[in-house]
């Protein structure tokens, strides 16, 4: 929920400007198609994606002209989707020649096109993710809902600045950890999106029973995803430490319009290769994902995809009440995903039109901020990678977030971060005196 802004363009000093050269303007135009898709599904909610990046790109990007033509049209009814149970007819058989990872069928999606994915045989095999039905006994997913009903009824819209404007998330949303100690931390010590969090929770006692399931869970699907797709072997940076899950943030989408526009999650306190386990409940929801092709790559041509940001299609991840979606190593770095606004929702017996999602994470003590890197504006910086360049890409960058502090400029900070094979940072970081925003 945290990523889909990003900070505003920050001016370069001469010394620092070939550093960034090499990242060759990855963070500045990053994600511009997506914050202003975001810009754009805060002020007009009731407007799906595709219409709104139709309307973008037949505005030339400009998000006042396209804004200014949304506000005199109606949105478009979408076709409904047809469900399929199972994509194996969708795809190319192997030629049995082939040997290993290669031997995998491929996925006949089309550019620009969505596909659906109910089967968790599908998910596994087409996306980063793997999921689980049914995760918790009936009554114990009920008695969850319950409780997080409860407490949405005071969760809120995160508002964050986007360029010069102040937008809030398109839904509601709070954070939750597991001691008092942790909490003040939250909300003293660490930082999204240049700000501090408000509302920060002390865990209630269904998502603390809960978390057990989930960690045991997420650790097997882990140790299977190791052994099928990646022949053994855990990804360079990924911890091969347990997977322990310290946090959850809570997300209520109350109504079908309500949404969170793409994004990858934040690695700065979860480090590389993260995974996170996501918890559904209530009204089922489409999650889309899909794979970010570099800019300059060729699968991404202007005469291949000049209409699509998404050079290969999006994947629709069917999340239905008790369903366990775990987002793998593979995901955040190399995956962009949102909750897409759906035209019609069914009711929930308990939920009624609404939808809580759980993602439970683990922050690491190697990226608490008082280990990361801080810029001299004094804010922890954030952690990224270069996703949309070839050149560099999956490198990984500290730099400064201050650019989405209201009344703030961010500084020119910039440093390659580095990171032994099991993804903890190398070296001692520049430490500085830590200081309230
Ligand atoms: O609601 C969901 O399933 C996803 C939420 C999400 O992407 C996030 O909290 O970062
Ligand atoms: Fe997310």
């Amino acid at each position: 929920m945290e990523a889909f802004v990003t900070r505003k363009k920050r001016k370069s000093s001469p010394e620092v400007q070939q550093e960034q050269e090499h990242e060759a303007s990855e963070p500045d135009n990053e994600d511009s198609t997506d914050i202003k898709l975001a810009m754009l599904s805060s002020l007009h909610p009731t407007f799906d994606q595709e219409t709104l990046l139709d309307f973008l790109l037949a505005h030339d990007g400009s998000v006042k002209a396209t804004s200014q033509s949304l506000r005199q049209s109606q949105p478009k009814k979408k076709s409904g989707v047809v469900a399929q149970k199972s994509l194996r007819s969708y795809t190319v058989a192997p030629t049995g020649q082939e040997s290993g990872p290669s031997k995998k069928p491929k996925l006949l999606s089309r550019k620009g096109a969505t596909m659906h994915l109910f089967d968790p045989e599908d998910i596994s095999q087409h996306t980063p993710c793997s999921i689980i039905h049914n995760f918790l006994p009936p009554e114990d997913a009920n008695s969850l809902l319950l409780e997080l009903l409860e407490e949405s009824k005071t969760f809120e819209k995160i508002t964050f600045k986007l360029f010069d404007n102040v937008v809030s998330s398109p839904h509601t949303s709070s954070f939750y950890v597991g001691t008092y100690d942790e909490l003040d931390q939250q909300k003293y010590e660490y930082v999204y999106n240049g700000a501090r969090l408000t509302d920060v929770r002390k865990i209630t006692p269904q998502l603390g029973k809960v978390k057990e399931r989930v960690r045991d869970a997420v650790n097997r699907e882990i140790a299977e995803r190791i052994r099928t797709h990646h022949g053994g072997k855990k990804l360079k940076y990924q911890s091969p430490e347990p997977w322990s899950p310290n946090a959850a943030f809570v997300n209520c989408y109350n109504g079908p319009q309500e949404s969170v526009g793409w994004h990858s999650d934040q690695l700065t306190y979860l480090g590389p290769r993260a995974v996170i386990g996501s918890l559904s409940l209530g009204v089922t929801r489409e999650f889309r994902v899909r794979r970010v092709v570099p800019k300059d790559s060729p699968a991404d041509s202007p005469s291949e995809s000049s209409h699509n940001p998404d050079a290969e299609g999006q994947l629709a991840i069917h999340l239905p009440h008790n369903s366990l979606l775990i987002m793998h190593a593979e995901m955040q770095e190399e995956w962009k995903h949102s909750i897409s606004p759906a035209t019609a929702i069914d009711p929930h017996p308990i939920a009624g039109n609404r939808r809580i999602n759980i993602t439970y994470r683990d922050y690491r003590e190697s990226f608490h901020p008082r280990n990361t890197p801080r810029c001299s504006c004094d804010i922890p910086s954030v952690l990224r990678v270069v996703q949309k360049k070839s050149q560099n890409w999956g490198r990984y960058f500290w730099m400064c977030h201050a650019g989405n502090v209201p009344g703030k400029e961010s500084c020119t900070f910039f440093q390659w971060a580095e990171f032994d094979d099991d993804g903890n940072p190398i070296g001692k970081q520049p430490a500085q005196a830590s200081k309230t925003m």
